[in-house]
């Protein structure tokens, strides 16, 4: 997608914000133009202070000039703006492409509302064709490996895992200090039960099942805006 695109659903995301809006900033590429929309508005004047995903994103709306604060100051949030690498039309989501899902998700969940601002290519009927991102504790990793594989053959899911890479070809490695196995299963039929028994597998952290946290979705495409759900 252009990033003229991306920078319109974005922008459209940012007209959303009013003063005094406590706001959850998004991870990635779309996300970036979010911040960079409210760094100019904060800069013309508008009053809100943002929660940052990662320290990526702490980092450009540190360099935006965003007033900032932590979940620990500010554990309620109105609004969180975030990209995601899939989505069908129930908002459920497929997030950590950029490896940022665990802070994402605990962003998203202390959000009254949750925005997605997407590429239109990134709505599916059915997620699971962009890889899986199961965040994991180092320790441990062959054990937890071990236990993933067994949950997808019991769920009837097949596909690998495999151990994310930097470009360095050391483990690719979290803001939490973990490791991602990104499982390529094509096709998830039951991401609720898929979200849940992987969260009991001791060693996983946080899957990229994001499910019934987005409210509201702006898809930028070539025919313009497309806005689900509650915006
Ligand atoms: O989940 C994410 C990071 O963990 C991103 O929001 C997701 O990967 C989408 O990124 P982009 O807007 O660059 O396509």
């Amino acid at each position: 997608m252009s990033d003229n695109l991306k920078r319109a659903a974005a922008e459209r995301a940012a007209s959303l914000v009013s003063d005094g809006m406590r706001l959850g900033l998004g991870t990635g590429s779309t996300a970036a133009h979010f911040v960079a929309a409210i760094g100019e508005r904060v800069r013309g004047g508008l009053k809100v202070v943002g929660v940052p995903t990662s320290e990526a994103t702490r980092a450009q709306a540190e360099r935006e000039g965003i007033p900032l604060s932590t979940l620990d100051e500010t554990p309620e949030l109105d609004l969180t703006v975030d990209g995601a690498d899939e989505l069908d039309d129930e908002l459920r989501l497929i997030k950590g492409g950029g490896g940022a899902h665990l802070r994402e998700k605990i962003v998203a969940s202390a959000s009254r509302r949750m925005i997605v601002i997407a590429d239109g290519s990134k709505r599916v009927a059915k997620l699971g064709r962009f890889p899986l991102p199961i965040e994991v504790a180092p320790f441990g990793l062959k054990v937890t490996e071990i236990a993933i594989s067994k949950l997808f053959s019991s769920l009837d899911l097949s596909g690998d895992l495999r151990l994310r890479q930097s470009a360095d070809g050391a483990p690719f490695i979290t803001d939490g200090g973990h490791f991602i196995l990104d499982a390529h299963l094509g096709r998830i039929e039951k991401p609720n039960v898929l979200a849940s028994t992987l969260n009991y597998i001791p060693g996983v952290v946080e899957h990229g099942l994001f499910l019934g946290l987005a409210t509201g979705a702006i898809l930028a495409t070539d025919q313009g805006l497309v806005e689900l759900g509650q915006i």
